[in-house]
């Protein structure tokens, strides 16, 4: 596990990460979340060695991280970085020998995880001659053809369809089911809410809320109702315990101070006639995200 503990940076008179504290699991995907200029990019520096913080820890299963470790994480910058006159599979191979890999070993793990994520026909073209989300596809295999340690990846689907955004999922999942711990932001919170396992939030260099999504959905919103009557639902307002967020007619949507508030509402609706549908309303994480950014 990779504990990052108490990190602050400060860019000047900016101090853009406070007192950030979070855990990348094994085995797990995590995604980092947060608006722009929220200091995803510079924790992931810090992470990989790129910035020193100003104070705080990052720590590999208890023991401060080493060198060694940091060579083995699969980074995925966010000015990505390789190279665009050379040929895909070159860089791959290129890139494995860097790591360490030898020449035939880096070749066929190159074509493999091309061919996973379904690029293998232009291995040899260069890479500016690929598309935008080609070439992103290619910046994955980069972070993954050393069979990284942990992989640390900055906004990874950004510019990628759905199609690329399923294949490229599937490939991180069988990464991190070998153990390994994979961190990865976004800005898109629909995507990151199918994705991920866990969330790191952060808003102004600070971790607002962290946890899996049902702990952040339990933790940070509070259960809203909806009444569907054939009736007008205007005397929900006067129920006690019941704050009404949306009216409309027959369809009320209301918050209650506990789920006896919200039962008693569907009493009245039964003794009035007509209910087409109640229960709580499944929560975002776009609205969670809102709740705990504001
Ligand atoms: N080298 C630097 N010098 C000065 N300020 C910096 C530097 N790098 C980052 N910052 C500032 O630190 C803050 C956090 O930036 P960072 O790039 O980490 O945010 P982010 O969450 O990755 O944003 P985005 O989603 O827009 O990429 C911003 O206000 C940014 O301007």
């Amino acid at each position: 596990m990779i504990s990052v503990t108490g990190v602050n940076k400060s860019f000047g008179a900016a101090h853009v990460l406070k007192d950030l504290s979070f855990d990348i699991r094994p085995g797990l995907m995590t995604g980092f979340v947060g608006g722009n200029g929220a200091g995803k990019t510079t924790t992931m520096r810090i992470l990989l060695g790129v910035l020193t913080p100003d104070s705080g820890s990052i720590d590999v299963d208890g023991a401060p991280i080493t060198a060694d470790y940091r060579a083995g994480i699969g980074y995925m910058p966010e000015e990505r970085g390789l190279y665009p006159k050379m040929a895909v599979l070159d860089q791959l191979v290129y890139l494995g020998r860097l790591h360490g890999m030898g020449g035939a070993a880096a070749k066929a793990r190159g074509l493999e995880m091309l061919e996973r994520l379904g690029l293998a026909e232009r291995a040899g073209s260069r890479l500016e001659e690929l598309s935008l989300g080609n070439q992103q596809r290619a910046q994955i295999a980069a972070a993954l053809v050393h069979e990284p340690v942990a992989l640390v990846l900055d906004e990874p689907f950004s510019g990628l369809d759905p199609n690329a955004v399923a294949t490229t999922l599937q490939v991180l999942r069988e990464t991190a089911d070998t153990g390994v711990p994979v961190l990865f932001s976004s800005h898109q919170l629909d995507v990151v809410e199918r994705l991920c396992d866990e969330l790191v939030i952060l808003a102004d260099g600070r971790v607002r809320a962290a946890g899996t999504r049902a702990q952040l959905l339990a933790a940070h919103a509070e259960p809203e109702w909806e009444l569907v009557a054939d009736t007008d639902t205007g005397w929900v307002r006067g129920m006690q315990g019941v704050e009404v967020l949306a009216f409309d007619g027959g369809r009320a949507r209301f918050r209650a101070v506990d789920e006896a508030a919200a039962q008693s509402v569907l009493g009245e609706a039964v003794t009035r006639g007509g209910v087409r549908r109640f229960g709580p309303v499944p929560r975002t994480l776009h609205e969670i995200f809102t709740e705990v950014t504001r």
